[in-house]
């Protein structure tokens, strides 16, 4: 299995989180490189920020993955979902974990801080990296029309409906 490079970030709210799991993460032999785009203890910057310097890596092809932490793993997910190519997902249980690797492709997984104990995340963070989405999977064509919609010209995405 190919080793991945992965960005963490988090806000203030989840920096204790965040840095335990980054320390999870580069000592796993499933990942090459960790990334952290901040927030440090002292904070710095709010959610949108961190969620766009980390999916912008991943959208740039600078890292294979991401992980955030927010209080609930929400709104840093949003904020993520916003930079073009990047699929974020909200998970704090082993189905949807799967699912958002096997399924939906998901390359951002955000969890939060005030909603699952460390141990929770910590497992569900090793399990989200023993995933890899099989691109010849019927999942694929799904996701493709979600790649699809999202690049359609601006402007252009009000003008198809599903029949
Ligand atoms: O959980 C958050 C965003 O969903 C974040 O940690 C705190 O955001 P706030 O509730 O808007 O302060």
């Amino acid at each position: 299995m190919e080793r991945l490079r992965i960005v963490v970030g988090s806000d203030q709210a989840g920096h204790a989180y965040k840095e335990a799991l980054a320390a999870d993460l580069r000592s796993s032999v499933l990942v090459s490189s960790v990334t952290d785009v901040g927030v440090d203890a002292r904070g710095g910057a709010v959610y949108p920020e961190v969620a766009f310097a980390a999916a912008q890596m991943v959208a740039a092809g600078a890292a294979d993955r991401g992980v955030l932490v927010c209080h609930t793993g929400l709104g840093i997910a949003i904020a993520a979902n916003k930079v073009r190519g990047v699929r974020a997902v909200t998970a704090h249980d082993p189905l949807s974990i799967r699912h958002a690797v096997l399924h939906n492709n998901a390359q951002m997984l955000a969890l939060g801080q005030g909603v699952v104990g460390l141990g929770l995340a910590r497992e569900l963070v090793r399990q989200w990296m023993t995933y890899r989405f099989d691109v010849t999977s019927s999942a694929a064509a799904k996701l493709a029309l979600i790649t699809d919609f999202e690049n359609r010209p601006e402007g252009r995405q009000e003008d198809r409906h599903a029949h």
